[in-house]
């Protein structure tokens, strides 16, 4: 069966299912897309990428990291291209900011939204932030404290919520115990990363399950689209009622710290799949072609998004 095919199979299951009406989608491209392509996009190139996308009615973009230029030299120039985009009024540009160093960077340059990134799996904490759960937990804390004070917004994520490159399979109960943390440090959202796309919607639904104590609205899932599950596993998670999906522009990226490395579902393959279940995102799918034209040239990399 073709792509496009096997895609609209999956979405007829869903067609008269109760979900829900709109769904925000929270453009990763520029961030979690551009640090783990091999080649490394200028910081003009970035901003004209950013400055197109936010043409294309995302209500956030997720725009950079302040981590460190040795661990991931793609997003070195944090505060230049901060700095340097056109700051859309409807538009929330977040940024990922792992400890007090990166926040007061992000500060320095007048950023409004933050998110601190934890995860369920003691091994990929230490490869992807050099500590432990714990320890990452207590330096969010401060991050949140500090942000707080200064009137930032913070997102949180979770990584390896269905799995990880070094552990294996991962218990929804530690992923719950890490939320759990995050909301109460003062996270206004928490976004479940499947970081190598080992998802299922069986998977998908358990999870679900398994954090049904906290308010769904205040949960967003964050998929990589490694084994072309990511659809079927966000429409389980649209079904259990979550409202925000993040995904990358023509399926830009991955994480450097996930083995092999996988881009977040496409932007373009979300978008269609709502529109074709009636189910409104605000994004202007022009305007997104602009956007991905732009960076797959500059990359010469193949759009992987599924058209229809
Ligand atoms: C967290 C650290 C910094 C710890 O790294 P470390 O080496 O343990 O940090 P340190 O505190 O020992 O400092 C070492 C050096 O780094 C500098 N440093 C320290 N902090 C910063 C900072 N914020 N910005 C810039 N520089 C910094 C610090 O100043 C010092 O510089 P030196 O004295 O050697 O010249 C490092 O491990 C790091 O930057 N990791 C980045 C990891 C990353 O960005 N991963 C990808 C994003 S996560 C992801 O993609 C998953 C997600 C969110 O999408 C969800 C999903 O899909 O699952």
């Amino acid at each position: 069966m073709s792509r496009v095919n096997n895609l609209l199979a999956q979405l007829q299951k869903y067609k008269n299912t109760s979900l829900p009406k709109k769904v925000k989608i929270v453009e990763m491209g520029p961030r979690d897309g551009l640090q783990n392509e091999k080649t490394i996009v200028q910081s003009e190139d970035k901003v004209k990428f950013i400055n197109l996308l936010s043409k294309c009615g995302f209500q956030a973009i997720e725009t950079t990291s302040f981590v460190s230029k040795k661990w991931v030299p793609q997003m070195g120039d944090a505060s230049e291209v901060y700095s340097k985009i056109d700051k859309f009024p409807n538009v929330s540009y977040p940024v990922l900011v792992p400890n007090i160093i990166g926040l007061d960077q992000a500060l320095k340059v007048g950023v409004k939204e933050i998110a601190v990134f934890g995860a369920a799996s003691e091994a990929f904490s230490q490869k992807n932030i050099n500590c432990s759960i714990a320890d990452s937990l207590k330096r969010f804390n401060d991050v949140v404290i500090k942000a707080q004070q200064n009137g930032i917004k913070i997102r949180g994520y979770v990584s390896c919520v269905m799995g990880c490159p070094y552990e294996g399979d991962i218990h929804p109960q530690k992923v719950a115990e890490v939320t759990q943390k995050l909301f109460e440090m003062g996270c206004y959202e928490v976004s479940l990363g499947d970081t190598i796309g080992v998802g299922t919607p069986e998977k998908t639904k358990n999870l679900m399950q398994a954090l049904s104590q906290f308010d769904i609205k205040k949960l967003a899932v964050h998929f990589h689209d490694t084994y072309d599950r990511a659809i079927p596993n966000i429409l389980v998670a649209l079904e259990h009622g979550v409202e925000v999906v993040d995904s990358s522009v023509s399926g830009l990226g991955g994480c450097p710290y996930a083995g092999k490395p996988s881009g977040n579902v496409a932007t373009e393959t979300v978008v269609n799949s709502l529109n074709y279940l009636g189910i409104e995102t605000g994004i202007d799918r022009e305007n997104l072609k602009k956007a991905s034209d732009f960076i797959c040239g500059l990359l010469n990399r193949q759009n992987i998004s599924i058209n229809f």
